[in-house]
């Protein structure tokens, strides 16, 4: 079977301390044990690896990036970069979380 060359990790960042204060609700949940999200009541999309609210850096980095950066050091190329709506934590994941929580 080909190999695809792209893979695609999602992850859910936790309520910020400003949205709990407004009252909001986290709408996206991981499915234990399956690479699965449930958006809203029912509708689940699959992807190659899921995070939830509670994942660390360190996890996402064995897990996703690591294998890339060694492949780097074969002499492979990779590219990484995180994509997503303002706030969901693109910085934060990418640049090793340390961005100030507003
Ligand atoms: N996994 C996480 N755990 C805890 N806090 C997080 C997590 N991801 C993001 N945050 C917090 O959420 C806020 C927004 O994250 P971040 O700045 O990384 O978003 P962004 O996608 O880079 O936004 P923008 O596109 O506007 O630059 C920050 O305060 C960050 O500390």
């Amino acid at each position: 079977m080909e190999e695809i060359p792209v893979k695609v990790a999602v992850r859910i960042r936790p309520l910020l301390p400003k949205e709990i204060l407004h009252n909001q609700q986290v709408c996206v949940r991981v499915v234990p044990n399956t690479q699965q999200v449930i958006m809203g009541k029912d509708r689940a999309f699959t992807f190659d690896f899921v995070f939830g609210q509670k994942s660390l850096q360190n996890e996402l980095y064995v897990t996703c990036i690591k294998p890339l950066v060694l492949s780097l050091i074969e002499g492979y190329n990779v590219t990484v970069f995180a994509y997503g709506q303002t706030g969901s934590g693109k910085t934060y994941t990418i640049g090793g979380g340390h961005v100030g929580e507003c």
